[in-house]
């Protein structure tokens, strides 16, 4: 087709317009124009044959093919045709040319079809004139009738104008009213932060002081135990110089009482030695004067003897005189006898008193001895007594200087003592602080509160990419955790989320206040929940034979035997009953029967009936299973040997997904009751300690025959649990917690006054991801649950003796 730009053939040849002619004809033609001559266009394919009949009739007798007509049929209906300006302004031009100037016929033939031509343009453009006449009316109607819609619309548009004005008026007011309460709302929002916060650095500088302090007490301590061994020492020391001291006096004067005894000794022996020396001057003058008598006699003798020997000489002649010399002889000779029996005597009797002034001298000379020996002795004990006088004065001097010292440490000691008493009561009141703001919290939470805790791979597991993650943001941390499924990331956030590595100690920490607060007379509920294998009972139990890896359970009971012991002090005497029981198929069985044996034990399914025990709310709230065993006990040593025996009678089984799954639901319940004699307050606490069985799927799990079936009734029992969460979730007006014997025990948890907790336990095994979503879903769930606000069970005694609440 020929552009219009370029030379157009004359009309004859003109091309009928196709509908992209028409459209180029009407791009170029002015409006106005294009309206008169557009009106006479014929649209769409219907008319497209109209269009080319009207020109076969203009290109009569030429080709049909040439004119572009496929039919050949002629017709007059000029209404088809359409001109443009050009075409018209052809037509107006057009010449009569014949085969030479006189070809009169050829060019009468060729007006003909000229005048011919001009007819239909002519009554095209009549036809043209009216239909744009009519057009023009029609549009002038039209446009009466818009303008009349128009102004009915304007004035509908102004009633609505009015309604939407006062509508925003009073969007406007409500606005601003929400904006009041938003305002009120973050102002109580960031007053809440503010408070959370400031407790939050009250309870860190508590912390801190207490921990200041307990080093300052430690120190104390150490200083007080180092300074009472010191006394006990100096005591010691000071006691045994006392003693030697004592003992050195006595034997001082037992020396001094020797040493006059001595002396008195030697005086006497002295005086026995001077009369022994009389005595023996004497007897020696004794003895000289008879020896002198003796030499007299002798001499006399000799006399007598020569006498005698005249006389004999006499005797013949003198035999009278011889008698009588005889006799003189006789008396002479007793006198001899007398006197040498005397000689012999006194010989005897000097030869005695040498002997014994030998001894005198012998024994004198040893008294001498041990005289001066003993002087020797007195001289160095006086010198050893002086030696110890003057030790016993240096004792008695750092005896003096270490008794200033204890008095200066015992101050010291008393001075740290009242400020540790006075830091403790800090202590006791800022606790105290802690634990109301802990309170409020929770109580304006008013939620369930949601742990999560990833448990580590197992050797067995890991083979694939990580699945858990943790968000990195300050805002997330510690809270938050990602777990990735086919590529799509699921966060969700926690009030606590707890990775592989952390340890028992770092878990029990988190909970240790919550587990405080059963003794202050709450009721506390944590319960660990998730798919089988992820480390519930881990989290619950533990290991309790090794001390890391005890589990929530050991170390709560721990924590309450040792605050109660603790608590003593403020006047709190405390009374505790353990009940342990597992829910198992549906059925309640009690772990400290005694008869665990007897038909209790037995399972429902196996044809014969164990006893029935029923499950009793009474109007305080409290839970009771009636005929369940319930324990004294009064030491963690008690409960420990109840756990055990628990532990031995659970229902404990070996699945594909956990060598040791525990097929049942487990309650460990702890009643508190404590007393207060000085202030006459009473408490009421309750600590419920649950490790449900795990969820499973049945194709994962393989199991068949009796496993089959307590999968089955785990899963239902968990799914009556989601059932109510649900519609607490949802505040429905009914919840249906007696649809399984596990929510109706927990209806005070979920629906309650407690302090409920869960775990949620996740095992990061890439092939249990779809059961961590699950979980991690029921738990973002569980979280966003309100129950009651938590509330304190105690009482006055003397004002009131029913339990009230506050
Ligand atoms: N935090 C952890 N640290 C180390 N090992 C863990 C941890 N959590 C779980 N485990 C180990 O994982 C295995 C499974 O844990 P556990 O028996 O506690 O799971 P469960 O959720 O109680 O399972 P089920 O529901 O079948 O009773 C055990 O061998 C346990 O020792």
């Amino acid at each position: 087709m020929a552009s219009r730009n370029q030379n157009k053939p004359p009309l004859p040849n003109a091309t009928p317009r196709s509908p992209s002619n028409k459209k180029d004809s009407v791009d170029e033609v002015p409006i106005d124009k294009r309206r008169k001559i557009g009106s006479g266009k014929m649209v769409g394919p219907a008319n497209s044959g109209r269009t080319r009949q009207a020109f076969s009739v203009l290109n009569a007798g030429q080709d049909p093919a040439a004119s572009g007509d496929s039919t050949g049929n002629g017709s007059s209906d000029c209404s088809a045709i359409e001109f443009t300006k050009e075409d018209v302004e052809s037509l107006l031009n057009e010449k009569m040319k014949g085969k030479n100037k006189f070809d009169y016929k050829g060019k009468c033939e060729q007006m003909a079809e000229y005048i011919k031509k001009l007819r239909l343009c002519i009554k095209w453009l009549q036809e043209l004139e009216e239909n744009s006449v009519l057009e023009q009316e029609k549009l002038r109607n039209m446009l009466e009738s818009a303008d009349r819609k128009c102004s009915q619309t304007e004035a509908q548009m102004k009633n609505k104008e009015g309604e939407l004005n006062s509508i925003i008026a009073e969007l406007r007011k409500n606005c601003a009213l929400l904006q009041e309460k938003l305002t009120k709302e973050e102002s109580d929002k960031l007053a809440a932060i503010d408070s959370h916060r400031r407790e939050k650095e009250a309870r860190v500088t508590a912390e801190k002081l207490r921990a200041s302090l307990a080093e300052e007490l430690e120190k104390a301590h150490h200083e007080q135990l180092s300074a009472n061994q010191k006394v006990a020492s100096l005591n010691d020391m000071y006691k045994r110089l006392q003693e030697y001291n004592t003992s050195l006096q006595q034997y001082n004067s037992k020396l001094q009482t020797e040493l006059a005894t001595a002396n008195e000794t030697l005086k006497r022996v002295e005086k026995e030695k001077a009369a022994i020396v009389e005595n023996l001057s004497n007897l020696r003058g004794h003895c000289s004067s008879l020896q002198d008598q003796l030499t007299s006699s002798r001499a006399s003798r000799d006399e007598a003897v020569k006498h005698k020997e005249a006389l004999v000489n006499e005797v013949g002649c003198l035999r009278v005189e011889l008698q009588q010399v005889r006799e003189d002889r006789d008396r002479q000779q007793l006198q001899v006898q007398t006197l040498t029996d005397d000689v012999a005597k006194y010989k005897e009797t000097t030869g005695k008193s040498s002997a014994e002034l030998d001894n005198l001298m012998i024994k004198s000379s040893a008294l001498e001895d041990t005289c001066s020996s003993q002087r020797e002795k007195i001289q160095i004990l006086q010198q050893q007594l002086a030696v110890a006088n003057d030790k016993l004065e240096r004792a008695d001097l750092s005896t003096l200087e270490i008794r200033t010292e204890y008095e200066e440490q015992k101050r010291t000691i008393q001075d740290l003592q009242s400020r540790l008493t006075e830091a403790d009561s800090k202590i006791i009141e800022a606790e105290k602080l802690r634990k109301k703001l802990h309170n409020t919290i929770l109580e304006l939470k008013g939620n369930i509160r949601v742990f999560c805790r990833v448990r580590p791979l197992l050797p067995d597991e890991g083979a694939g990419a990580e699945v858990i993650s943790y968000p990195s943001s300050l805002e997330a941390h510690g809270r938050g955790i990602d777990l990735l499924q086919s590529g799509q990331k699921h966060p969700f956030s926690f009030d606590k989320v707890f990775a592989y590595d952390a340890s028992q100690e770092d878990v029990f920490v988190e909970i240790s206040q919550l587990v405080q607060s059963a003794l202050d007379g709450y009721k506390v509920c944590i319960f660990a929940y998730g798919q089988t294998g992820s480390g519930k009972t881990y989290t619950m139990m533990g290991r309790p034979e090794t001390p890391e890896q005890k589990g929530l359970i050991p170390r709560s009971l721990e924590q309450i035997f040792q605050s109660s012991q603790s608590l003593l002090a403020q006047g709190w005497k405390y009374k505790m009953q353990a009940s342990m029981l597992e829910i198992y198929n549906e059925t309640i069985r009690d772990l400290l029967s005694t008869n665990r044996s007897g038909p209790d034990t037995l399972r429902a399914e196996n044809g014969v009936v164990g006893k029935q025990y029923a499950i009793k709310h009474d109007a305080n709230g409290n839970t009771h299973v009636s005929d369940l065993t319930i324990v004294d006990v009064c030491s963690i040593k008690e409960v420990s040997s109840l756990l055990h025996q628990a532990a031995q009678s659970r229902s404990v089984g070996k699945t594909q997904m956990n060598e040791q799954s525990s097929r049942s639901h487990f309650v460990f319940t702890l009643r508190i009751s404590g007393t207060n004699e000085s202030t006459e307050q009473q408490v009421q606490g309750v600590l419920n300690l649950i490790d449900l069985a795990g969820s499973e799927r049945l194709s994962r799990s393989g199991a068949t025959g009796d496993r089959l079936k307590e999968t089955q009734a785990i899963n239902k029992s968990l799914s009556c649990l989601s059932d109510v969460i649900f519609a607490l979730a949802k505040k429905e007006d009914h919840v249906p917690f007696r649809n399984s014997k596990l929510t109706y025990l927990l209806q005070p948890c979920l629906g309650g006054d407690s302090k409920t907790l869960m775990f949620v336990n996740i095992s990061p095994d890439p092939a249990s991801v779809g059961e961590s979503l699950c979980s991690l879903r029921f738990a973002a769930r569980v979280n966003a649950c309100e129950i009651g606000i938590p509330r304190r069970q105690m009482n006055v005694r003397s004002a009131d003796s029913r339990l009230s609440y506050g």
